[in-house]
């Protein structure tokens, strides 16, 4: 189901009334109600105690306001529709308690149809994200074959006396094995720098597939297209978390841990678009957004095009360039 925007933007840059009607996501951007079924969502995870408890620096919980501000300025081409399920924030450090909350929030919206992209936050959205499925699948859980595909810099299969930004798909593989499913994780983007040994051989006894960052830039064009598209034939549902450190510190310099290779903009974009276009994308999020270090806006306008890219979709526009 699509409506028609119907109230054109203004007063933003470049909204001079002088082109005509100016339609941007603010425009088709509602507030969730009660009787909503299908489409997309954004739901914000304010919260960035995950990052602090692993020493990391702190800032992603301002990241849903962010993204949401620079998300809502940019264009809408077609009828297009999009609701905005809130935020849901981190009390008193209780980061299981947002965690379980951002759980529920997830589930609610698979029940009702509804494709949630979450707005992190640290990437301790993960675990709540993922659980959030769980809860949706419930005793299907361990026969629905789940993808996890993390764009990431860094595995995040850390042990730790209490859960992290570096723990959630330890906590992922924990929470399928006690529930008898698979875990099925593929990580684009490692950084063999960013990642101990120990590590390494986490991945590699949890059955964690990885694709190295150096090796995803110098892969032939559509390498890494045709090598996605074996695994999303083999799976069911997907779930997609995309963990901005692994870009570029010169495309994303506001995350807590910038990366100094990284994949490129359009590779990620590449793996958005093959995940969706399998009509598997399920779940999706964006963490890692610190606005506090971020250099004009950078990683923010980068994080809204992601979510463009995810909630709305691009492609409406083509020139004919062969
Ligand atoms: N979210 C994960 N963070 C990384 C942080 C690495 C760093 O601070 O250098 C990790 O734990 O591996
Ligand atoms: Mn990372
Ligand atoms: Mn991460």
């Amino acid at each position: 189901m699509s409506v028609q925007h119907d109230a054109p933007s203004a007063g933003l840059p470049g909204d001079r009334g002088e082109d005509g009607p100016v339609f941007r996501v603010k425009d088709v951007l509602r507030p969730l109600k009660e009787e909503t079924r299908g489409g997309a969502a954004i739901l914000g995870f304010a919260c960035d105690e995950g990052v602090r408890r692993n020493y990391g620096r702190v800032g992603a919980a301002r990241g849903p306001a962010v993204i949401r501000s620079l998300l809502e300025r940019l264009p809408v081409h077609g009828p297009a529709e999009l609701h905005d399920a809130g935020d849901v924030a981190c009390r008193d450090g209780d980061l299981d308690a947002a965690q379980e909350r951002l759980a529920d929030a997830v589930a609610s919206l698979l029940g009702k149809g509804i494709r949630p992209v979450v707005l992190g936050g640290g990437h301790e959205i993960a675990y709540g994200s993922f659980l959030g499925l769980a809860k949706h699948l419930g005793d299907n859980l361990a026969s629905t074959r789940v993808l996890v595909v993390n764009l990431d810099a860094h595995f995040d299969l850390r042990l730790a006396p209490v859960p992290n930004s570096g723990t959630p798909f330890r906590q992922i593989a924990e929470l399928c094995a006690a529930r008898n499913a698979s875990f099925n994780y593929l990580c684009i983007g490692i950084s063999e720098l960013a990642n101990t040994t120990a590590l390494f051989e986490r991945a590699a006894r949890l059955g964690a597939e990885y694709w190295l960052d150096e090796e995803v830039r110098k892969a032939a064009p559509g390498a890494v297209r045709r090598a996605l598209a074996q695994r999303l034939d083999a799976v069911d549902r997907v779930y997609l978390s995309i963990d901005l450190d692994v870009l570029p510190a010169a495309t994303a310099p506001g995350v807590s841990a910038p990366a100094a290779c990284g994949i490129g903009l359009d590779v990620v974009e590449d793996v958005i678009d093959a995940v969706k276009a399998s009509g598997k994308l399920i779940v999706a999020d964006i963490a890692e957004l610190n606005p506090d270090l971020d250099c004009d806006d950078r990683t923010g306008r980068v994080a809204a095009r992601l979510a463009y890219r995810l909630a709305i979709g691009l492609g409406k526009r083509s020139s004919g360039f062969p």
